[in-house]
């Protein structure tokens, strides 16, 4: 029985538990994600601020002419107040004076001496031209929901909330091994039977732009004893092994890793490409076995290495953005797998590779989206819209 994928998700999520806390500083916090939901700790702005060069006066007193009486600038108030028929030279950022409410901007505004003049038609209501206190923010009000993913703006949101650092989940220690006989590291072998792997800088490269910390076990050959050596001592939240994960002779990764004293938690999914995958655990690491196929690798770490990583560092939505483009052309109806096709978008439309074979890393290179199947999907025309996953 072929698991569906939301299900297998699911599954996964729950056996999983998220990594420990720590506090970072601001400069350290982009892409973890926050381990408790953040609260200001000031109001923004913290008083009536200016939002243009000008000057601060009375609605009331339009349309003028005023009286110049003082300066207010970004950190520098006017101490004063302003009465009937008086103006006071303001800034952008700066504190509106007491007794004043909007800004004529100084481009409508002539001066001659102390007297300050409206040349064009001025400011049509009172308070234009002011950030009143609090626009933003109040202090105490939650900026960031635990479990959001620490975005350039969110970090600034708490900055300018008056927070120096953040707590997250620490970085999620991932160990990655390719598995098979006929595995060289690339640009190492001329042996025609001799493969260059690849999955390991894939998954490396996918995980670039992740909090983690990789542990490179290298490639590793089909027996049993080194497999099980290796997953038994291996200290890492998460376990990433590619190849052997099927059911040829050959195919070790699950013996090894029960024999390593883990178990598997379930096999197989209804996913194209990709069904071999499996998951399991060994005593707290959680351990993802996908199929050696390189565009099959891709998909499950799509689908399930990346989103496990969020969710052990804390996601609260971890799971992959799909989002849709208009058929570029007629495709048939689906079978028992959700099918995942690489596709090409020009214009707006994608345009699925004729081949799909598992182990074609061109057409994957080529790629600018997987065009999501459903399972059991009719056929579907040229102009319909369909879901996609942007991966490049
Ligand atoms: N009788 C069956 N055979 C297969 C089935 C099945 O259900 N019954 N499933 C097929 C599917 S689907 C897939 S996907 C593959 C997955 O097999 P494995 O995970 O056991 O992968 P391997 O056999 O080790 O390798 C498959 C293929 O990929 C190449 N490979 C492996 N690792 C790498 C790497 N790190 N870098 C580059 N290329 C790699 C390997 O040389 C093989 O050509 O099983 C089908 N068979
Ligand atoms: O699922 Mo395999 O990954 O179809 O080639």
């Amino acid at each position: 029985m072929l698991l569906p994928i939301a299900e297998a998700q699911a599954r996964l999520f729950a056996l999983a538990t998220p990594v420990g806390v720590e506090d970072v500083p601001l400069a350290r916090a982009h892409r973890r994600w926050a381990a408790a939901d953040i609260h200001a700790r000031r109001t923004q702005p913290a008083s009536d601020l200016s939002a243009m060069d000008g000057y601060a006066i009375r609605f009331a007193d339009l349309p003028g002419p005023w009286t110049l009486i003082g300066e207010s600038a970004a950190g520098r108030p006017f101490a004063g107040a302003v009465q009937p028929g008086e103006t006071v030279r303001i800034f952008t950022g700066a504190a509106m004076p007491a007794g004043a409410d909007t800004v004529m901007i100084q481009e409508e505004v002539a001066a001659s001496g102390a007297t300050i003049r409206l040349t064009g038609e001025g400011p049509p209501t009172q308070g234009r031209n002011t950030r009143r206190r609090g626009l933003d923010f109040a202090d105490g009000d939650r900026l960031i929901a635990r479990g959001e993913a620490l975005t350039p703006a969110r970090i600034a949101v708490a900055a300018t909330g008056g927070l120096a650092s953040l707590p997250v989940h620490r970085p999620v220690r991932v160990a990655i091994c390719a598995t098979g006989d006929e595995l060289v590291d690339p640009g190492t072998s001329a042996d025609p039977d001799a493969l260059p792997e690849s999955n390991r800088a894939m998954l490396a490269a996918m995980l670039a732009d992740l909090p983690v910390e990789v542990i490179d076990l290298g490639i590793l050959p089909d027996d049993l004893n080194t497999l099980c050596d290796t997953f038994a001592n291996v200290d890492a939240d998460l376990l990433v092994t590619t190849g052997g994960a099927s059911v040829g002779d050959h195919d070790l990764v699950r013996p090894a890793l029960e024999a390593a004293g883990g178990s598997i938690d379930f096999w197989r999914i209804a996913l194209r490409p990709g069904k071999p995958m499996m998951a399991g655990r060994r005593g707290g690491m959680m351990m993802l076995g996908l199929p050696g196929n390189p565009v099959s690798a891709f998909v499950t770490a799509v689908l399930f290495v990346k989103p496990l990583i969020a969710h052990l560092g804390g996601a609260r939505d971890p799971l992959p953005r799909t989002t849709r483009a208009i058929l570029g052309e007629n495709l048939p109806a689906n079978g028992p797998r959700t099918d995942y096709l690489r596709a090409e978008l020009r214009d707006g439309h994608a345009f699925a590779s004729t081949i799909q074979d598992s182990s074609m890393l061109l057409t994957l290179a080529r790629s600018h989206c997987l065009i999501v199947r459903p399972v059991g999907a009719p056929a579907a025309r040229a102009g319909d819209s369909a879901e996609i996953l942007v991966i490049a």
